[in-house]
This record gives C-alpha cells, structure tokens and sequence, in this order.
C-alpha cells in the first residue's frame, strides 16, 4: 500500500494493500482495516456504494459537512474532480483531477467539506465509495460542474448530467 499526498491537504490518493496480476487475471485487495489504520486513515466506513454509468456521463460535485469517501473504480476509467468547499480553508475551493480506472486501481480519499464528481470516459464505469456516514440526502451540498467560478477543466464539453447536476434552469 502506498500513500501520496495531494495539492490539497488532507486529500490522498492510494495505491490499495495488493495488487497481484497472474496468467488468470488479477488480484487487488481493495480495502483493509488494519493496513489503512496503520497508514494514518483511521476512518470508520460504514456503508459502501457503487454507481454504473455510461460513457460522458458526469455526476456531482457532491459532498457534506461530515463524510468521508474512499473512492475508486471497479470497471473502465473516470476522471474525477475533487473541490475544498470549506469556507474557512486557505485553499476554499481549490480543485484537484485525478484519473481513476481498472488498470491503475488508484483510490482517492475525500474528507468532509469537500465535493466530488466524476466524468466516465470508458464505455461504462463502475465508480466505488466507502463512507463514513449513511446517506443523507438533506446535508450535501451540490457545486456545479461548470460553475464559472471554479473553472475547472473537464475532458468533455457536453457531458450527460443529472437536473442536480444541471443547476437551475436558465431564462
Ligand atoms: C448517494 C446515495 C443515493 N441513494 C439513492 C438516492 C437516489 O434515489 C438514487 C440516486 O442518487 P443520486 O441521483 O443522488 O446519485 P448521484 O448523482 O450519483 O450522487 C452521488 O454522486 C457522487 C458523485 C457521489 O460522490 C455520491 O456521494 C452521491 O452524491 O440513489 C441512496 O440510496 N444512497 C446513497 O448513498
């Protein structure tokens, strides 16, 4: 298991425990408590989430005052973005990309106050998530993904979002 630091302080990206390839594919030991304690990530997951989505499909950026996420990708590849939405941050809505997919096994851990989203550039996508907290829907704040003001760079001009994800509608 390797841990790298960020741009952003307290956003890490993984390298999980095992990764064994063989003539038969391959092995990842995607999650273990012991090894991510050890590792200075003593987060207590209690629910875990995938999301299958199709090529050019972006969800998010989602994110609460309370949760922390351990992302990766099961099937294809993505390129996500996380945004510092932490008002009282010195790096309050800074933004980092990473690309997360099945041949890299990369992982990313998002702290509370901070928002994700994804942007699938494979036929389809499996995007995986540990969380610390169970799902309430109320708490999460939503940025928008081409807000002007956070101009953060995406690979796809016209992604297929959901009407969250749209922002309120223009006159
Ligand atoms: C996030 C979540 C959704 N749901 C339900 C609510 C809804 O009926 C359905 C689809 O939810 P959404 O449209 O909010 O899904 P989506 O737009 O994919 O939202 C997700 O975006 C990514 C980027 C994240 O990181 C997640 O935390 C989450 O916010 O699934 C749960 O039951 N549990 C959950 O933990």
């Amino acid at each position: 298991m390797e841990v790298f630091t960020t741009k952003l302080e307290s956003v890490l990206l993984i390298k999980p425990p095992t990764v064994f390839e063989d003539f038969r594919g391959h092995y990842i030991e995607t999650y273990n408590r012991n090894a991510y304690f050890t590792a200075g990530i003593p987060i207590d997951f209690i629910q875990d989430d995938i999301s299958v989505s199709h090529r050019h499909v972006l969800r998010g950026i989602h994110g609460d005052a309370k949760t922390w996420k351990l992302i990766s990708c099961l099937q294809g590849s993505f390129y996500m973005v996380v945004v510092n939405n932490d008002a009282r941050s010195s790096q309050y809505r800074q933004w980092e990309a990473f690309t997360l997919s099945d041949t890299n096994r990369l992982q990313v851990l998002v702290p509370p106050n901070f928002g994700n989203g994804h942007l699938v550039m494979s036929d389809r996508a499996i995007f995986h998530y540990k969380q610390s907290t169970e799902y309430d829907r109320a708490g999460q704040f939503t940025l928008l993904w081409n807000d002007p003001a956070l101009k953060i760079w995406w690979p796809v001009a016209n992604p297929i979002v959901s009407q969250r994800d749209q922002g309120p509608a223009k006159s």
